[in-house]
């Protein structure tokens, strides 16, 4: 069986193109007898190393995405490629949502490519997002797999805004403060955690709502995927609702933002690393 990959490295990293270069030369030499493997790296990438490319917003119907670099660039695959199965390999500063580190990378995707090709399936798991919606939907923000940010006209002093936040209709709290995130249990670890909000678990089926900088703050909240979420912005002459920290909407108070789980997950595919000791990275 003919297998596709796309392989996507940290633009600007060396390191990153380098392996992207040896891990589509030994892919293309792995696949003949069982079927070719077709590679393309991401433009930046391409010109770098010489290999044949696309933009990576194209690659979203290959059978696999690898990404190298930190989470960012995990970020921008997932937001380019979406449900795409997509493979982290750790190249950033964090690297909080890679698993594969650089040294094991040939290996595990070849053997995963090897491994598709037998089952016609990845191992991999589900990561839910995030979508935010304007009441009366006229706008939606792409998909977030971190979290979404809701704020005033920027952050800090003299920055904040009135945000009340309702849960299933109710209201959960309303204060001034610079905004509130609704963050995964992938974005948990992120932003969430710098504003003070809880580690959730990835095996965890919930969302987290954390205020930023409340004046009359309530503690965290963590709820089920399935609840009605609703932020309204007023008292400030402007606002923002921002999904994974790249792509906001200004927003003109009084306004209201839903959020709700986006219809499309993102698949990670290969070795699941160990929550509990990846903690480490965030030190
Ligand atoms: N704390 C803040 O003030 C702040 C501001 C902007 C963005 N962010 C976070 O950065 C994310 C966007 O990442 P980027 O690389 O495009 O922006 P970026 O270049 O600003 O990097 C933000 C940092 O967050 C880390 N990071 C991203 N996702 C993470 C995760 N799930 N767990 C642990 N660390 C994570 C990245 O490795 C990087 O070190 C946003 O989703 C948000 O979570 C945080
Ligand atoms: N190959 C690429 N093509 C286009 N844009 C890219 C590419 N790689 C990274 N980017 C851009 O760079 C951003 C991430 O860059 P960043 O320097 O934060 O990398 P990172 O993966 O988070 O690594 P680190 O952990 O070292 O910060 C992405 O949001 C994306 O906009």
């Amino acid at each position: 069986m003919d297998v596709a990959v796309g392989i996507v490295g940290q633009r600007g990293n060396e390191r990153a193109q380098g392996l992207a270069a040896s891990l589509a030369e030994t892919l293309e030499r792995s696949g003949r007898d069982g079927g070719e493997t077709a590679v393309v790296v991401d433009e930046a990438t391409g010109e770098a190393v010489d290999a044949p490319a696309c933009p990576v917003d194209e690659m979203d119907d290959r059978d696999l995405v690898v990404s190298i670099g930190g989470d960012g660039t995990l970020l921008f695959v997932a937001r380019e490629v979406g449900p795409t199965p997509i493979l982290g390999v750790n190249l950033g500063e964090v690297g909080f949502l890679n698993a594969v580190a650089p040294k094991d990378a040939v290996d595990v995707v070849t053997d995963l490519v090897a491994d598709y090709r037998e089952t016609g399936a990845f191992e991999g798991r589900e990561l839910a997002r995030l979508e935010a919606t304007s009441e009366g939907a006229d706008w939606t923000l792409e998909p977030a797999l971190n979290e979404i940010v809701v704020h005033g006209p920027r952050r800090g002093p003299g920055g904040g805004a009135t945000v009340e936040v309702r849960v299933d209709g109710g209201r959960y709290a309303a204060s001034h403060a610079d905004g509130v995130l609704v963050a995964t249990p992938a974005g948990s670890t992120a932003y969430n955690l710098s504003e003070g909000g809880p580690l959730v678990h990835p095996t965890a089926d919930a969302l987290v709502v954390t205020q930023m900088a409340a004046a009359d703050s309530m503690p965290p909240l963590v709820v089920d995927p399935d609840t009605e979420l609703s932020i309204t912005i007023s008292d400030s002459d402007t606002g923002y609702a921002i999904s994974d920290g790249r792509n906001r909407r200004r927003l003109d108070p009084p306004a209201t933002v839903t959020v709700s789980v986006a219809d499309e997950p993102i698949r990670l595919v290969g070795p699941r690393g160990d929550f509990v000791s990846s903690l480490e990275k965030l030190d």
